[in-house]
């Protein structure tokens, strides 16, 4: 078939098996979601419908992006609704949505994203009087959302001994109360939480074989992409659908060298057991497919990736190349700070974008977490250079954006209990906090939503007085009239009535300053992305179905990479490596690697969490194409103080031979290339040897078989930085600043503890010091 053309030998017989199970395990970049995207292609050139292929992809863009790939394989014409294509999360969303009835839950249900949980979660160790600062609403939350991925039910995790016993450990022995009355308000409220379209997608289909047949019968055919990263009850939902088949095909896709997930419960082991858990109809093994050629990157990226990895032990062996150029060696750059840090990266976008006349959004900036992405925005927009950040806050999460959503969601589901604690007050219509107690309390006591005590003020008892009840009907009719509009208006309509009438306009287009505009570019933004729903709907032809609804969960479950934001211009694009997965760019930089930041400080404690963390460097790298540049910074402000730390272990663990750089900037200054590098960690005020600090790839080696031409500076090793040198201080010195560098002193002023000094630092500009408190080595 003509189709497959542009496919090498393994990609293609991978593509080809379609009679039953079948495992894809190979390395990065070589070609593994582009199998899935040629064998959706394959089976619909074969007749196949393309509702009867359940695609679950890592982000709903990876989905879009497959579509776009077929939709140019059959011709522009080709018409595809991507209904059961997608996310884990969203497309059970969207069978929920049609099916959730069925056991007891309105089909109109609100998805609540992690802040609601969290909000939730306040509220309710608020109300069950327990210190907050103990019950850290994101950790209770992380434990809640660990028992319902192992379907850890309220019950069973309540007579749980290990799990109580954990919990005591932590010094939050009551989780399993939170974890219930969180169960409880949920329902009320007729919402599920991220983790519960993952956990009632699974009791739908244990409890009622009958919606379960139904789906088995649809679907001919299951597609997984990054497998390594699924978690106990997604597997647990595959293998359901599966046994519910009448023909058994699924083929997986994924690579356990870049497995990143586990603290969200995913289980690296589900990679191993997949020829077990899922058997072919004759109860045959699955079939194993390996694919060994990267199409992505350079040789020396990949041979740098792999030598990276080769010191996990728990990883299947195997095998990865490139016939691509050898490239360039994979650049190492260490920053005297955070600061020069985006410095360094600034200046070689640009260098790289001269040199292969490219565009910015061919550069990503990777990162450990995401705080770290604040220096960069700095100096991007200090030198004009456009940038696009993915994560943080995605633009659904804003919150003059989540305030109109609320609004939405109330409309669409007036028992939603986040939703409504976040509008009732909003825009200030003088229902104060007190007021939203006594709102709670009556609710809680009688079992039921918010939405049900307004409405009923004197059934329940709400003791308010009489202005406060009028301004409560006020809300409930403006809502109301909302929600009667809401079945004729379209999403569009709807949103714009919403805006004018609750008065959000008023409130976000009276200001003038820098953050009021911010947010009417966003609310407008926030209206066009509405048109352009309606707009795909009426192509679609679908304005009949309740897509109020449709677009909520579409907003709800936006992940970090698929938000787009303008189109008009090539960005740089920054991002955690958690959301890079998958992805690909001409140029990477892994920016921050430092101990204490990556690894992870945390991660430094087992071996199975380093391990993870060097996976994470893995996918890392082997997002970039043709430049990898690796950054580290010396000094970098957290926390709100100075922290000094080592650069990673991990790049003494990538085969030196592909790595250049390493030098100090300007190179000269310390007799040159890595030698000079290790003095820092190995004897430094703030290093001493590390545990880990094994005489391998060659830095510290070097180091200690070289002279340094830096001599005071090494012949005063603690501390490595020293105000006592400052006697000896001359105009036209060159010095190494503890925050700012390299510079030259150009003047030097006054007299004892007054002495001043005027310093032109290479990268941090002109500064005066007072010497008293100055912390820098002369140089020369
Ligand atoms: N046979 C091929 N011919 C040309 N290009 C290919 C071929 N196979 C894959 N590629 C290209 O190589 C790149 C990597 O492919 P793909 O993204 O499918 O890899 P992957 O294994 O899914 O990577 P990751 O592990 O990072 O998810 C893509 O740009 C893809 O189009
Ligand atoms: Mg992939």
């Amino acid at each position: 078939m003509d189709l497959l053309n542009d496919l090498n030998d393994a990609q293609r017989a991978a593509v080809e098996y379609i009679d039953g199970p079948s495992l894809v395990i190979a390395g990065a970049g070589s070609g593994k979601t582009r199998v899935l995207t040629y064998k959706i292609a394959y089976l619909l050139a074969k007749g196949k419908d393309l509702y009867s292929l359940l695609v679950l992809t890592f982000t709903n863009k990876a989905a879009k992006e497959m579509v776009e790939r077929i939709r140019k394989m059959f011709g522009e014409t080709f018409y595809i609704r991507q209904k059961y294509m997608g996310t884990f999360h969203s497309v059970f969303a969207r069978i929920l949505h049609v099916e959730s009835d069925k056991i007891g839950f309105p089909s109109d249900f609100t998805i609540y994203d992690e802040a609601d949980s969290r909000s939730l979660l306040k509220s309710i160790i608020k109300e069950m009087d327990m210190n907050e600062k103990v019950y850290k609403p994101a950790a209770v939350h992380a434990r809640i959302s660990m028992a319902k991925n192992h379907l850890i039910s309220v019950d069973s995790y309540e007579s749980d001994s290990d799990i109580i016993n954990q919990d005591k450990r932590a010094k939050m022995p009551e989780i399993a109360k939170i974890y219930r009355e969180y169960v409880q308000r949920c329902r009320l409220a007729n919402a599920m939480d991220f983790d519960d379209l993952l956990v009632y997608t699974y009791r739908l289909f244990i409890e009622r074989k009958d919606v379960l047949e139904k789906y088995g019968n649809l679907f001919k055919y299951i597609m997984v992409d990054e497998y390594q990263d699924t978690n106990y009850v997604q597997k647990k939902i595959l293998s359901l659908l599966y046994n519910a088949m009448q023909e058994k095909a699924i083929c997986a896709v994924g690579d356990d060298s870049q497995s990143i997930y586990s603290f969200r419960g995913a289980d690296i082991d589900n990679i191993l057991s997949f020829t077990k858990d899922f058997p072919s109809q004759d109860g045959k093994e699955a079939k194993l497919f390996k694919l060994e050629q990267n199409y992505r990157s350079t040789q020396t990226i990949v041979e740098a990736a792999n030598s990276l990895i080769h010191h996990n032990r728990n990883q299947i062996q195997k095998e990865v190349f490139s016939k691509n150029d050898k490239g360039e060696k994979i650049l190492y750059k260490p920053a005297y700070s955070d600061k020069e840090e985006a410095l360094i990266v600034a200046k070689n976008i640009q260098r790289i974008k001269r040199q292969d006349d490219c565009g910015y959004d061919q550069f990503a900036i990777l990162y450990r977490t995401n705080a770290q992405s604040r220096s960069f925005e700095e100096e991007f927009r200090k030198q004009g250079i456009p940038y696009r950040i993915y994560g943080g806050l995605s633009f659904y999460q804003r919150k003059e954006i989540k305030d109109i959503i609320a609004y939405f969601r109330l409309v669409a589901n007036p028992d939603d209990e986040e939703a409504f604690k976040r509008i009732i007050n909003y825009p200030a219509r003088g229902i104060g906090a007190t007021t939203v107690m006594k709102i709670a309390d009556c609710a809680h006591q009688n079992q039921v939503s918010f939405w049900e005590v307004i409405g009923n003020v004197e059934h329940y008892g709400l003791n308010v007085n009489k202005g406060t009840q009028t301004k409560l009907e006020k809300f409930r009719l403006l809502i109301s009239s909302f929600i009667d509009r809401s079945h004729t208006l379209d999403v569009y309509e709807l949103g714009d009535a919403i805006i004018r009438e609750s008065r959000i306009s008023e409130d976000i287009m009276s200001g003038k300053n820098a953050d009021d505009l911010a947010r009417q570019e966003n609310l407008e933004e926030f209206l066009s992305g509405m048109q352009t729903f309606v707009a795909g709907r009426q192509e679609e032809g679908r304005m009949d179905e309740a897509y109020l609804t449709d677009y909520l969960q579409d907003v709800a479950l936006l992940t970090d990479a698929d938000s787009e934001g303008e189109k008009d211009e090539p960005r740089v694009s920054l991002m955690t490596i958690h959301a890079a997965k998958g992805l690909e760019f001409a140029t990477v930089f892994v920016v921050g690697l430092e101990e204490n930041i990556f690894p992870s400080p945390l991660a430094a404690i087992s071996v199975r969490e380093l391990e993870e963390e060097r996976r994470l460097l893995y996918v890392a790298i082997t997002r970039a194409e043709k430049h990898c540049i690796l950054t580290n910074a010396k000094n970098r402000f957290r926390y709100g103080k100075m922290e000094f730390d080592n650069p990673s272990r991990f790049i003494d663990e990538i085969d030196a031979s592909l790595i250049e750089g390493g030098e100090e900037a300007p190179e000269s200054s310390f007799g040159g290339g890595r030698s000079s590098y290790g003095g820092y960690g190995s004897e430094g005020g703030y290093g001493g040897r590390m545990p880990w600090d094994r005489d391998r790839s060659g830095y510290r080696r070097d180091y200690q078989n070289s002279k340094p031409v830096a001599s005071q500076f090494m012949a005063d090793p603690k501390p490595a930085f020293a105000s006592s040198a400052a006697g000896s201080l001359c105009e036209g010195c060159r010095i190494e600043h503890q925050r700012f560098g390299i510079g030259t002193v150009l003047k030097i002023e006054g007299t004892g503890e007054n002495t001043k000094a005027t310093v032109e630092f290479q990268n941090a500009g002109t500064k005066q010091l007072l010497l008293k408190f100055a912390k820098f080595t002369i140089l020369s």
